[in-house]
């Protein structure tokens, strides 16, 4: 996108850091001392970054969902999170640990911040965090340029349609190209014609409005009904409590993605309470306690 002036400034500024990574071409494997072969990228040389091209070798996204819900669990991606714009402090607690907890509370599939400026993020978490673990990983970046798709190996890569604008469909490609599954979110109806136009298949409407990061579950009831029904249609931000999530799933969710409501207290329980929203109708609806 070019016109970022409508943006709140925490997002401008996340925007131009991202911008400012894909220009120095991330992360490479000589700096991460992981030129080994054994990481899921090819010999080929990824266009002018001079680094590895990514071949995903990704855990299935939607098979991850139906296994969720054949068990009685609502499908919720848990969000390594450790801190973000709208959070006070930062969880210093080992993130693989953190996503740990979360498989131990039923998560069907991980979503791991690497934006290492405003969500103390990095890409050496997520590769930790996804040998530990054998769900599905989002990664949860801003991703603008097709060189950062060779930054690290996940099984799901996130494009927000609102920052990739008109790239969406070449980035699309390139991201299926090197074998990943891609989440493309919108927030509104506009963004979402793009994405179908695209040929986006999992789409992800955000509840955060990336103008002024206030929240709104209705966002989400609004633009689900345009989704195509053989979309996957997830549920992206502000679900603090069961009840949000019987609310998002009513209104036609397959999965959950969820940070800060898991991320703040007891990462287990306050997963086991998503995932059991559904079958423990009976469990409290207060958000969770407080960051340390
Ligand atoms: O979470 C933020 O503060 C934020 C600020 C600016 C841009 C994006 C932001 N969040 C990105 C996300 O997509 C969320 O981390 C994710 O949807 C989970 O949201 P939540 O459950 O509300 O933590």
């Amino acid at each position: 996108m070019n016109d970022t002036a409508e943006l709140d400034p925490a997002v401008r500024s996340i925007l131009a850091a991202a911008r400012d990574r894909a220009g120095a071409g991330g992360r490479d494997d000589e700096a991460n001392g992981r030129d080994d072969g054994t990481d899921g990228r090819d010999d080929e040389v990824a266009g002018g970054a001079g680094r590895d091209r990514v071949a995903a070798d990704p855990r299935d996204l939607r098979a991850a969902f139906e296994r969720s819900e054949a068990d009685g669990r609502v499908p919720v991606i848990a969000e390594v999170k450790p801190t973000s714009p709208t959070t006070e402090g930062t969880r210093k607690d080992d993130p693989v640990e953190l996503a740990e907890s979360m498989v131990a509370g039923g998560a069907a599939a991980l979503s791991v911040l690497t934006e290492p400026e405003h969500f103390g993020g990095s890409t050496e978490t997520l590769e930790r965090i996804r040998e530990a673990v054998d769900v599905p990983v989002l990664r949860k970046d801003f991703l603008v340029a097709e060189s950062q798709l060779d930054d690290v190996e996940s099984d799901v890569v996130l494009l927000i349609a609102r920052f990739v604008g008109d790239d969406l469909p070449e980035l699309l490609a390139a991201a299926r190209d090197r074998g990943f599954q891609v989440l493309v979110e919108v927030h509104d109806r506009e963004e979402l014609a793009a994405a179908v136009d695209a040929g986006a298949t999992t789409i992800g409407v955000n509840n955060r409005d990336l103008a002024r990061l206030d929240v709104d579950l209705g966002t989400f009831e609004s633009v689900a009904p345009e989704v195509p029904d053989d979309a996957t249609l997830i549920a992206e931000s502000g679900i603090a409590t069961p009840a949000d999530a019987r609310r998002m799933r009513a209104a036609g969710a397959d999965a959950l993605l969820v940070g800060s409501a898991i991320m703040d207290g007891d990462v287990e329980a306050n997963t086991l309470a998503l995932t059991r929203a559904e079958t423990d109708t009976h469990s409290t609806d207060d958000a969770p306690g407080t960051r340390t």
